[in-house]
């Protein structure tokens, strides 16, 4: 039996959050993805920069659910994943001018991935977490990078990659969250849905019992 859970809404365009939710048996009522300004203020680091846009994506989706009142006290859920070497935050890549800069920065050092993670709860309040992982990358050659480039793989991610495909095969090192670097660290996101009064755990399968 499906339990009736309370009104879950993702607030993301990534198809790699929804699939993450999906993954732990939640499945959003709604997407609903913002549209924020996503530019760091001067001197702003990377923690500080994942921390403010999930918020502000928070607050944006906050004040859409107010004026729709069939999403007023829904569960809200939004994130933003900042690629940094040192305090140097690197670009969402769309180009391959863009991707490549980011290889040859990454290649053979470590970085930080930061995902600020931020639910609006039914009583309108806002509470966030932020959450950081530390990976190493192999140093990479010049043909692993033009294949990987080749890919495509990298368009429209922060730092030009993504863990969970072909750039799995460069990490040699990951300190953290694997899920949150591809975009919703998933102990967090039940910390806060739970803490929030969410079921999380209602739809999961029931445990066999056995037939005395
Ligand atoms: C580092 C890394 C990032 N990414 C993705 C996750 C995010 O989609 C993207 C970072 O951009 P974000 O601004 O965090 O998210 P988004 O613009 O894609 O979606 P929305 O704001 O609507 O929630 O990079 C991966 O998929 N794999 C990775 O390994």
């Amino acid at each position: 039996m499906t339990v009736a859970l309370p009104k879950l809404v993702l607030a993301s365009a990534s198809p790699r959050r929804l699939g993450l939710l999906q993954q732990i048996g939640l499945e959003p009522d709604h997407l609903h993805p913002t549209d924020v300004d996503e530019t760091p203020l001067p001197a702003e680091l990377p923690r500080q920069l994942a921390q403010r846009l999930a918020k502000v994506k928070a607050e944006a989706a906050l004040a859409w659910s107010k004026r729709d009142e069939i999403w007023t006290g829904a569960y809200i859920l939004t994130a933003d994943t900042v690629v940094a070497v040192g305090r140097r935050i690197l670009p969402k890549a769309e180009t391959v001018d863009e991707a490549e800069a980011c290889l040859h920065l990454l290649s053979g050092r470590s970085h930080r991935v930061w995902t600020g993670l931020a639910l609006v709860t039914p009583a309108g309040a806002i509470k966030a977490r932020l959450v950081e992982t530390r990976i190493r990358f192999k140093r990479l050659s010049r043909a692993e990078i033009d294949a990987y480039i080749a890919s495509d793989e990298w368009r429209g991610k922060a730092g030009g990659y993504a863990v969970q495909g072909l750039a799995g095969a460069f990490v040699v090192s990951l300190q953290g969250s694997w899920p949150s670097v591809v975009g919703l660290p998933l102990a967090e996101t039940v910390g806060l849905l739970e803490a929030a009064g969410f079921p999380v755990r209602a739809n999961w399968p029931a445990p066999l019992v056995p037939v005395l």
